[in-house]
C-alpha cells in the first residue's frame, strides 16, 4: 500500500548548495521552519565543498608540494586521500549545522514537484511531501558532455569529480576544453606528473582576457609541460582497450592525441532536468536555467532559483550573493538585485593564478573611453620581493585606469596571492577609490599588495 508523509515548512529549500543553505540558517535564526532537501549524502554543502571549490585547491596546494623525488602515483593517492578526508569532514559540518538546528530538517533524496507549492521525495511508503508558501531552488549545474562521437561511451572518460577522488594517477590526461575546469584539471595533474594534453575550440586560450595576459598564462602552461592546442575542432573518440583514441581537426589536418583518461570540461548546465518545474508551473530557459528576474524570482513570484540553476555566473560566491537578495526578499526591504553586483572578481587557480576584476584594456578601447594602461612583470616589480622570497616570479600584473578620472577600470593578475589581492583592487573600484591612492597605501612588507605602490606609480603622473 502507498503512503506518503506530508510535512509543511514555513520554507523549502530544494538543494544545499551555497546559497540555499546560507538561506536557510538565516531563515531558521529567524524563527522560520525550514526544509531543506539534498538528493545525496554525498553532498551536503553541495558542489564547493565536495566535488568543486575546495578539492580542487586542496589539489593545487598538494600538486605544488610535489618533490621530485616523490612516488607520482603514491603522492597522488595520499593526496586524494588527504581531499577525502577534508571534504568528508566538511561535509558532516555542513549536515550538523543546519540538521542540528532545532527548526531545520534536513532530508535525503531526489525532490521534484508535485504542484507549485509542493515537492515529493522518494517512493511508495518511504515517498515524503513537503508544503510550503515558500520555496528556493538551489540545485546547481552538471557538466555538458559534448555529442562528439563515441566520447559518451568512452569506458576513458571521466568526470571532475572522480578526478577529485580516484587514487589511481592517469598516465596520459586529454582535457576538452581550456576553460577555468579545464585548465586547473590540466594544472594540477601535470604538476602530479600526468602528460596532459588541453584541446580547446577556440583559437586561444582564455578569450574573456586580454590577448596579451592570456599569451602569459598560456606560456607558462606550457612551460610546466602541458601541450595546449587551441583552435581544435574534436570529431570523434575512438576506445582501444587501454587508451582512447582522440581524433581532431586543426587548420585543415586531422590529428590524433591518445588519453588513458578524458576530461569533459566544455561547460556546465543548470540542474533542472528531473525537477518536474511543469508541474510548479515554473519557466525554464533554452539552456535549461530557471528563468529569474533580477530578484531571483521565477514565473511563480513564490518560487526563488539561486545560485548556478538560475543560469547566472557559476561561482560560488555568486550563489552567495544570491542568497543575500532572495533573503532582502524574504525577510529586509526588498530592494538588493542582481543589477548591484559590480567589480566581481573571478580567480583561475593555475601556478600562479590568475585573477581579474573589471574592464579588460580590449573592452575599454572598445568603448572609446580614455585610458591608461599600466603592464609590469612580476620578476621585475622590485616592490614585491615576496615572489622572488617564495620562489615564483613568473606572470605579470595589468592595470586599466580611466586617464580622465583616475578612477580604476579593470585590472587582471597573474602572480602569487592574486587570488587574495584582487579583492583589494574590487574593493576599490566599488567604491571609487584611485589608482593614486592605492598608490600611495601603505601595505605590509613583503606582501603582493605592496606591488601596487609601483604598478600604479607607472600610470600616474
Ligand atoms: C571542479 C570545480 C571547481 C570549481 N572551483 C570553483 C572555485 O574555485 N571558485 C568558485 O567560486 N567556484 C568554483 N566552482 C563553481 C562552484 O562550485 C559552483 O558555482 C557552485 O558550487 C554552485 O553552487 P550552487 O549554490 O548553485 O549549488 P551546488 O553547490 O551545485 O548545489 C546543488 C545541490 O543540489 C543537489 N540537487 C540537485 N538536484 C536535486 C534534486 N532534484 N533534489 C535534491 N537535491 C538536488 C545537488 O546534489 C547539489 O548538492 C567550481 C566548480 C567545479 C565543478
Ligand atoms: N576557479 C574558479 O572559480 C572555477 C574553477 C572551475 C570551474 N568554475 C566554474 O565552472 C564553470 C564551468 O567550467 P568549464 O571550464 O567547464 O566551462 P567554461 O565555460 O569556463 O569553459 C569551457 C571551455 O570549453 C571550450 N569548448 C566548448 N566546447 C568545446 C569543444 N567541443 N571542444 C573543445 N573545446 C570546447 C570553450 O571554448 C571554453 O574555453 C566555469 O565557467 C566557472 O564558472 C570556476
Amino acid at each position: 500500500m502507498e503512503t506518503t508523509t506530508a510535512l509543511t515548512a514555513d520554507v523549502l529549500v530544494v538543494g544545499f548548495g551555497k546559497g540555499g543553505k546560507t538561506a536557510a540558517h538565516a531563515l531558521t535564526d529567524a524563527a522560520k521552519r525550514v526544509i531543506l532537501i539534498e538528493q545525496s549524502e554525498n553532498m551536503y554543502g553541495g558542489t564547493c565543498p565536495n566535488v568543486g571549490c575546495v578539492p580542487t585547491k586542496m589539489l593545487v596546494h598538494y600538486a605544488n608540494s610535489r618533490r621530485l623525488e616523490d612516488d607520482a602515483q603514491e603522492f597522488f593517492a595520499n593526496s586524494t586521500a588527504g581531499v577525502r578526508a577534508l571534504t568528508s569532514t566538511f561535509r558532516a559540518g555542513n549536515f550538523e549545522a543546519l540538521d542540528g538546528k532545532d527548526t531545520a530538517t534536513v532530508i535525503t533524496g531526489a525532490a521534484s514537484f508535485v504542484d507549485p507549492h509542493t515537492v515529493a521525495v522518494g517512493e511508495g511508503r518511504d515517498r515524503i511531501t513537503v508544503t510550503a508558501p515558500t520555496i528556493l531552488i538551489n540545485t546547481g549545474s552538471e557538466p555538458i558532455v559534448p555529442a562528439i562521437p563515441g566520447l559518451a561511451d568512452s569506458p576513458h572518460l571521466i568526470s571532475s569529480t572522480e578526478l577529485t577522488r580516484t587514487a589511481n594517477l592517469p598516465e596520459r590526461l586529454v582535457v576538452l576544453g581550456g576553460g577555468y575546469l579545464g585548465l586547473e584539471f590540466a594544472a594540477i595533474y601535470q604538476r602530479f606528473g600526468t602528460h596532459v594534453t588541453v584541446l580547446e575550440a577556440a583559437d586561444r586560450l582564455l578569450l574573456r582576457e586580454d590577448e596579451d595576459i592570456a599569451e602569459v598564462a598560456t606560456e607558462i602552461l606550457a612551460g610546466d609541460g602541458i601541450r595546449i592546442i587551441t583552435g581544435a575542432k574534436i570529431t570523434e573518440v575512438r576506445d582501444d582497450g587501454a587508451v582512447s583514441t582522440i581524433m581532431y581537426e586543426k587548420d585543415g589536418q586531422t590529428h590524433t592525441v591518445e588519453a588513458s583518461a578524458l576530461l569533459p570540461a566544455t561547460g556546465r548546465k543548470p540542474v533542472t532536468a528531473d525537477l518536474r518545474l511543469d508541474a510548479a508551473g515554473v519557466r525554464t530557459t533554452p539552456t535549461g536555467a530557471i528563468e529569474v528576474d533580477e530578484y531571483l524570482r521565477s514565473s511563480q513570484p513564490h518560487i526563488y532559483a539561486l545560485g548556478d540553476v538560475n543560469g547566472g555566473e557559476q561561482f560560488t560566491y555568486i550563489s552567495l550573493d544570491d542568497a543575500r537578495i532572495v533573503l532582502d526578499q524574504l525577510m529586509g526591504e526588498g530592494k538588493r538585485t542582481t543589477a548591484d553586483r559590480t567589480a566581481v572578481p573571478h580567480t583561475l587557480f593555475i601556478t600562479p593564478p590568475l585573477a581579474t576584476v573589471g574592464m579588460t584594456e580590449t573592452r575599454a578601447r572598445a568603448q572609446g573611453l580614455n585610458i591608461k594602461v599600466s603592464r609590469e612583470k612580476v620578476a621585475d616589480i622590485i616592490a614585491m620581493p615576496r615572489a622572488y622570497t617564495v620562489e615564483e616570479t613568473r606572470g605579470v600584473m595589468k592595470f586599466i585606469v580611466d586617464a580622465d578620472t583616475d578612477l580604476i577600470l579593470g585590472a587582471a593578475l597573474l602572480s602569487i596571492d592574486a587570488q587574495e589581492i584582487i579583492n583589494t583592487v574590487a574593493l576599490a573600484i566599488r567604491h571609487n577609490i584611485t589608482a593614486t591612492e592605492l598608490r600611495d597605501s601603505i601595505y605590509t612588507h613583503p606582501s603582493s599588495t605592496e606591488a601596487f605602490n609601483e604598478v600604479f606609480d607607472k600610470v600616474i603622473s
